[in-house]
């Protein structure tokens, strides 16, 4: 075999190309998303948030299929639904899992047979309903519910019944909507940690769709930032979130704290001269607390935490702070050395001046 031999590249498990949808409204039509491009690889779980009215639904819609684009392609491993089909349109369908926000669960049917629903619509045998069944319902430990109605199950519990119901006809592909904003934090954890695995073990790309943050640090590898029906950014979690480009990825962050929000957040406070203020961020092994607790033990400086936002970033340890040090000029620049070494990306804010800048004081 020679070595040039080339492989066919796999396609992307979602390809969405310059999508544009309009609704009308008034005399008028009004674009609820325009022009998104996302390209989603196999294996990926793929964060896409915004606030309310970004056009997250709108997306979903077109994703699915339940509304055409105005402009713009949606594919679906490889596969263009929009020029499809019948029986061509049905079997590409079950290539992609939908598990809406108000999970639409029936309440007439019992767990099991809320699972067998899209298996009776392929029109699988009995047989072959009973086995994908059984298994689905032990995969996802529910077979002691098998026989209950979802009135008598916990929201994680209709959350998971829906998940086993989108991924029946093994799906490449689960589209899950606002999976966790009814959830308690235990509940929520757990059904993170479901999708994680509906990943690792069962290889089903995910799409997130949601406006918690929290949801897509714990298990997104990628994450898209929507604004006003637009990808205002995109690429790992990690980096989004560690260093956000666009206002709207600050503003999710709740890191609002540019110049002018942290001088209205001091108020009057009467600022020390030889204070800065700083945005410190880990990522990684480094303790956050460890390392500040070593600033001021090697250096004569105070410390005061204005904001602190730790915890985990896709298995990592991650820490935001806004930070207030204190000192002499040269110590302060001493301070900014030992943190960066300590594995802190650190920003100056000056809300004096209102601006920003990276890297140490002038
Ligand atoms: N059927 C419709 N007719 C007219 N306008 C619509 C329609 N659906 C959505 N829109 C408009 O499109 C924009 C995006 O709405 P969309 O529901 O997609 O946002 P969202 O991010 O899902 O918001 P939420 O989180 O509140 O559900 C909004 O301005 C909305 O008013």
């Amino acid at each position: 075999m020679s070595d040039d031999q080339s492989v066919a590249p796999t396609p992307p498990a979602v390809l969405l190309e310059n999508i544009t949808k309009r609704y009308r409204q008034g005399n008028g039509w009004s674009n609820a998303i325009t022009r998104i491009s996302l390209s989603v690889s196999k294996g990926t779980i793929q964060g896409i948030i915004g606030f309310s009215g970004a056009g997250k639904t709108t997306l979903l819609r077109c994703i699915s299929r339940l509304e055409l684009p105005d402009e713009g392609r949606v594919l679906i491993d490889g596969a263009d639904l929009a020029h499809m089909n019948g029986e061509e349109l049905r079997s590409a369908r079950r290539r992609l899992g939908v598990v809406f926000q108000q999970l639409h669960l029936l309440r007439s049917r019992t767990v099991a047979e809320n699972v067998a629903l899209p298996l009776e619509l392929a029109e699988l045998a009995p047989e072959a309903i009973h086995e994908r069944v059984t298994e689905l319902l032990a995969w996802f430990g529910l077979e002691a519910k098998a026989d209950q109605y979802p009135s008598q199950l916990s929201g994680g519990q209709q959350q998971r019944v829906a998940i086993a119901r989108a991924l029946a006809t093994k799906p490449a592909v689960l589209l899950s909507d606002e999976p966790t904003s009814a959830l308690d934090p235990e509940t929520t954890a757990s059904v993170l940690s479901l999708l994680r695995r509906v990943r690792d073990e069962l290889g089903v790309t995910v799409l997130l769709i949601t406006h918690e943050l929290s949801a897509v640090r714990a298990i997104c590898d990628r994450v898209a930032v929507l604004d006003q029906g637009a990808i205002v950014e995109e690429g790992p979690v990690e980096e989004v979130l560690l260093r956000p480009a666009s206002r709207t990825t600050q503003r999710l962050l709740g890191r609002s704290f540019g110049a002018e929000h942290l001088a209205a957040h001091l108020g009057e406070r009467d600022l020390h001269a030889g204070s800065l203020f700083l945005e410190l961020q880990f990522l990684g092994q480094s303790g956050t607390s460890h390392v500040l607790s070593g600033l001021i033990r090697t250096f004569d400086v105070t410390l005061n935490i204005l904001r602190a936002d730790i915890g985990e970033l896709n298995r990592s340890a991650y820490g935001f702070l806004l930070v207030e040090l204190g000192g002499e000029t040269g110590t302060l620049e001493q301070s900014i050395h030992f943190l960066e070494a300590h594995g802190a990306s650190v920003t100056r804010i000056d809300p004096w001046t209102e601006a920003e800048a990276n890297g140490r004081p002038a």
